[in-house]
């Protein structure tokens, strides 16, 4: 009998030298045992950790126990036999959806697929010992996985066919999930030992693979992002969060509400609050709504109870922390924070979920700027698992530990980011929006742009994602800046404080054309709110006439232009703001811009992108665009880039050396 918790190979050891026994040899060693072995399950069994327990004769689980097999999500397959075992025990779909997407199965979803043979309460131990008594002196000829012939759907053509296009459909360029998918192939149409030996080439190829390293690398930069600090010195292993019982929630918009639902279901007492009792209404069904359908799709018992509504911020009063999840307007969140200091108890957090403001700003309509906070959501807010704690330059140690272990409690992952406009996920936004932007100008159409990102690895390009949130968020930003005003021959400005400004989306917007809500923006659809985004002739045509009243001549651009001009001008902006230290490091960013703005996984995020691609390389192109391009400040490239690489471009792990000594000659 063995008992196991292994959570599967040692990540850290991938791409160094692997310590301990190969699992392959040790495995068909306690299949082709004479003595029953029965595998105790406590903890996690994942990973080459499920691989074992499936070379063992019996598997027994403990009642809190997860099992799956992850690797796809590090860029593997399962390479010690999952790949041909699980088919053959559990059947060819099921073991394909695990295998595909790395989920962990409860111990009773384990049981009921057959994944484990009995699930206890109890010791694990000590019911594995009392199951290897029942079972003595029985056959274990039937209980060999690897002899079982596998079962072979009838029309295991057409099965894989379907798997393999919906795999490739989501997987948006990642490779492990569909190489997963060859490797069950293997499992139905070879013998147990081909398939073993085709299952460690499909290993091999995605083991060396950049996908793998990159997705490695975000495994352990998602953990990172806790282990906080900030320029003052403030850590997150010498900050004591304090202790939050029950938040108010002021503004009960798309994000309030979102918010609201995340803190009851994690158990906080919350006080909701909107200024109208009809918006007030509106907002608890629509609350109560979202809260029950959660908790109908999770099977978990009903969070109302936790939420009290109110119309007055008096509410507030009693509360440990406020989160203010109110318009984008400073005037507005100023007035607010005035009133919640005089309003709430001494030492009540107050939080803005700003997307953009300054924090110090609202910190000191307060008497205790210390106790301020941002706390950026990301929309919808219960379900995006991102969270940037922003601190401002008063903010207390334990005002960022308290945010970011508020965070944990409702299952975000929360990223420290210093004070600045847009904080680090959208200040980063916007050179990217700006490229994308003027290159329609130079010849590009919204379709064009958006199918280099997709094919990227974005689920949406940048113009179907504007269409999706509204282009007045923008505009009405650009207006309150400033920005959108007519040049001297009364045409939209296209030179704004000395350099280049696109007024493309202020003209759409002037047209009433403001995405899919009202069913036109850069692409049009079949009705206002509809999903589907449809080439729109109209633009075209527009995009022509826009070019012709400034005199600007269309240019084939190609693929590879747009992508390094939208993500190179992004990644210019990351390099910014690790040197203004808005970011402790790159892992930061990568986190927020892989969970917060849909960058695909498996490359990373846009750092280690950018240290995949070469530093020396992005600084080149960037060099070359911007003399192209004079007057856009975003093609400049940043002192630290020219830094990093002039040091012989380091590896990423290497950057924060560079960056915490501002003077090092690397
Ligand atoms: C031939 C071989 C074939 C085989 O098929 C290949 C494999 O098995 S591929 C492997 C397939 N296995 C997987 O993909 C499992 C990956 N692991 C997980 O999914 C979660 O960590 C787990 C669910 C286990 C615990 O979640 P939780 O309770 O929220 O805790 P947490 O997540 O915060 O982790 C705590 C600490 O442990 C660290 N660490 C954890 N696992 C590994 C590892 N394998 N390695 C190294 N380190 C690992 C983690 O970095 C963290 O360190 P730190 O310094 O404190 O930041």
């Amino acid at each position: 009998m063995s008992c196991l918790c292994i959570t599967g190979a040692d990540i850290r050891e991938f791409g160094a030298k692997m310590s301990g026994p190969p699992l392959v040899p040790m495995i068909h060693m306690i299949e082709a045992a004479a003595k029953p072995v029965v595998a105790a399950i406590e903890g996690v069994a994942l990973g080459g950790g499920l691989e074992l327990a499936l070379s063992c004769h019996y598997r027994i689980a403990h009642s809190k126990a997860r099992l799956g097999l992850p690797e796809v999500t590090l860029g593997l397959l399962p390479g010690a036999g999952g790949t041909q075992r699980l088919p053959r025990l559990i059947g060819v779909p099921a073991a394909l959806e695990l295998i595909t997407t790395g989920r962990h199965v409860t111990a009773a979803e384990a049981l009921q697929l057959g994944i484990v043979d009995e699930v206890t309460d109890q010791n694990a131990v000590d019911a594995a010992v009392k199951f290897a008594q029942s079972v003595e002196g029985k056959s274990l000829d039937a209980r060999r996985i690897g002899t079982f012939p596998c079962p072979r759907p009838p029309d295991l053509d057409a099965v894989f066919e379907k798997v393999m296009k919906e795999v490739r459909r989501s997987a948006r360029g990642a490779i492990a999930p569909v190489t997963c998918v060859q490797a069950v192939h293997a499992a139905v149409t070879l013998p147990y030992a081909k398939g073993m030996e085709r299952e460690r080439e499909l290993f091999s190829t995605l083991f060396t693979s950049g996908q793998a390293r990159a997705l490695q690398y975000y495994f352990f930069a998602q953990r990172a992002v806790s282990r906080w600090s900030t320029p003052s010195g403030a850590r997150w292993d010498t900050s004591k969060p304090r202790p939050v019982r029950k938040a108010a929630v002021i503004g009960l918009g798309t994000m309030g509400r979102g918010i609201s639902v995340s803190l009851a279901q994690a158990g906080f007492s919350v006080v909701a609050v909107e200024t109208q009792e009809k918006q007030l209404l509106e907002a608890k069904q629509a609350v109560s709504g979202m809260l029950e359908r959660d908790a109908k799709r999770r099977g978990a018992p009903l969070a109302h109870g936790n939420i009290k509504y109110s119309c007055s911020l008096k509410a507030a009063a009693d509360v440990d922390l406020v989160i203010e999840a109110v318009f984008e307007d400073m005037a507005l969140k100023k007035a607010i924070f005035r009133q919640l200091s005089a309003i709430c108890k001494p030492g009540t957090f107050l939080c803005s979920n700003t997307s953009a403001l300054d924090i110090d700003e609202l910190a000191s309509q307060t008497q205790s700027p210390e106790l301020v906070v941002g706390m950026h959501f990301f929309a919808p807010a219960h379900v995006m698992k991102l969270l940037e704690v922003v601190y401002g330059p008063r903010s207390s140690p334990e005002a960022v530990a308290t945010a970011m272990q508020m965070g944990k409690k409702i299952g975000k992952v929360s990223v420290a980011v210093g004070n600045c406009r847009g904080f680090v996920g959208n200040r980063m936004l916007k050179p990217y929006l700006e490229q994308a932007f003027f290159l329609l100008e130079e010849g590009a159409t919204p379709e064009q742009v958006d199918q280099v990102l997709e094919e990227f690895g974005f689920p949406m390009g940048v113009f179907k994602v504007s269409d999706l949130s509204g282009l007045d968020v923008g505009w009405k930003v650009r207006k309150a800046d400033g920005l959108v005003v007519p040049d001297s021959t009364g045409k939209s400005a296209r030179i704004q404080g000395g350099r280049r400004y696109s007024p493309l989306g202020d003209l759409l917007c002037e047209q009433g054309r403001f995405g899919q809500k009202t069913g036109r923006g850069w692409y049009q659809y079949d009705k206002p709110g509809g999903r589907v985004a449809k080439s729109d002739p109209w633009l075209h045509r527009f995009l022509e006439e826009y070019r012709a009243r400034h005199g600007l001549v269309a240019r084939r651009i190609d693929q590879q232009e747009v992508l390094e001009r939208c993500l190179y001008a992004l990644i210019n902006e990351g390099f910014q703001i690790l040197q203004d230290g808005i970011a402790a490091g790159p892992e930061d960013i990568d986190v927020i811009y892989v969970l917060g703005y849909g960058w695909p996984r498996h490359r990373g995020g846009p750092m280690f992108f950018a240290d995949m691609v070469g530093l020396d390389k992005v600084l080149d192109r960037l060099e070359r665009y911007h003399q192209l391009h004079p007057d856009v400040p975003g093609l400049k490239p940043c002192s630290l880039l020219r830094k990093l690489a002039a040091g012989g471009c380091p590896p990423i792990h290497r950057w924060r050396e560079v960056i915490q000594k501002p003077h090092s000659q690397l």
